[in-house]
């Protein structure tokens, strides 16, 4: 049977390593790991990177280095930097660190929303309608990212209206594309499918990605899935580091490096480096005392040691 004829040409990658996948470590890594980690990935072709998150560092403490990171990033010219903002506060210290993009981050879950950012759907709404504002006011980007699309750790399966009326909120107040977040890795092809086709009924498929945590080992699949309807950005993290300190037991997200063999091999152009890319993984597994936490990373290594 043919693929889908929406499949793209072409894809664009955001690694959320640095902030996605750091967030949940630990041992405090040192921000000039964390800029080299950047700039290593910058090197392999990545146009867009999370770098980090202005949080309250006793809620995500290995965040606190936040402007010292921002300050130390040397900027390749056609790379966006963006950054997590969930109120003003943190918008107001984002905004000396010039990001090009901010990200608000919301939930398609009530439970979720009130562990993450300590507060209802609505009530996190209220919030990031300024922050949006001001954002868009000083010419930085907004995302949204809409956690628990598929699944919640805390009530199980959300329905697709959940994640649409997420959507329709987050238009609402004029963030300017949107995530789909499967934070805990529960979603199977046709779950993430349904839940994109919501947030479709107010995104078109140019401002709406695709970011899925591996915890069950379906990312790959759920990649493809999204590939199948056009979508054509996705969030990953190199070495497939992390998870969210508000999500127990879930994994990082998908591999930069699994997703990329993936597209590479279906013929998709990401501008991406997978050797580059591999180099960047290894630097900060080893830096963490680990092997990165992808199978395409492993067997390029495992083939390199010959
Ligand atoms: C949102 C808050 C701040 C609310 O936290 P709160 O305690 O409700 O906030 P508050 O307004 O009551 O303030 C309490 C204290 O925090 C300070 N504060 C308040 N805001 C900030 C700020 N921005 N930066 C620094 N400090 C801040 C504030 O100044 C005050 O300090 P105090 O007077 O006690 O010394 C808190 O819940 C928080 O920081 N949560 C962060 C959670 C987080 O970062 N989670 C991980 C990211 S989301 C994620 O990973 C999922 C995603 C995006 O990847 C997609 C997916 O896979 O699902």
């Amino acid at each position: 049977m043919a693929l889908s004829s929406l499949i793209p040409s072409r894809v664009k990658l955001i690694d959320v390593g640095p902030r996605d996948g750091l967030q949940n470590e630990k041992a405090p890594v040192p921000a000039e790991v964390k800029i080299e980690l950047v700039q290593r990935l910058q090197d392999a072709g990545l146009k867009e990177i999370e770098v980090t998150s202005f949080v309250s560092p006793k809620w995500v403490p290995q965040m606190g280095d936040n402007a010292e990171v921002m300050a130390g990033v040397r900027r390749a010219p056609g790379v966006l930097y963006s950054v997590l903002t969930p109120n003003m506060k943190g918008f107001e210290a984002a905004v000396a660190s010039r990001p090009d993009e901010i990200v608000v981050f919301g939930a398609a879950s009530e439970a979720f929303s009130q562990k993450n950012i300590n507060c209802s759907i609505a009530e996190s709404i209220e919030r990031f309608a300024p922050v949006v504002e001001a954002a868009l006011a000083a010419g930085i980007k907004v995302r949204g990212a809409m956690s628990c699309t598929v699944g919640c750790p805390y009530e199980g399966d959300i329905a697709p209206e959940k994640v649409g009326e997420l959507a329709r909120l987050m238009k609402n107040i004029g963030v300017q594309r949107v995530d789909v977040a499967d934070t805990i890795g529960v979603g199977t092809p046709r779950k993430v499918q349904a839940a994109i086709e919501a947030t479709l009924r107010h995104y078109d498929i140019d401002h709406v990605s695709g970011h899925f945590h591996d915890t069950y080992g379906q990312a790959v699949s759920n990649t493809l899935a999204a590939l199948e309807m056009g979508v054509w950005n996705y969030q990953s993290s190199v070495a497939g580091l992390g998870g969210c300190p508000y999500a127990k037991g879930a994994t990082g997200n998908v591999s930069t490096e699994d997703v990329v063999f993936l597209l590479q091999g279906m013929g998709i152009d990401t501008g991406i480096d997978l050797d580059k890319l591999v180099d960047a993984g290894k630097y900060i597994s080893d830096f963490l005392g680990r092997k990165p936490n992808s199978r395409v990373a492993t067997a390029i290594l495992n083939k390199r040691a010959g």
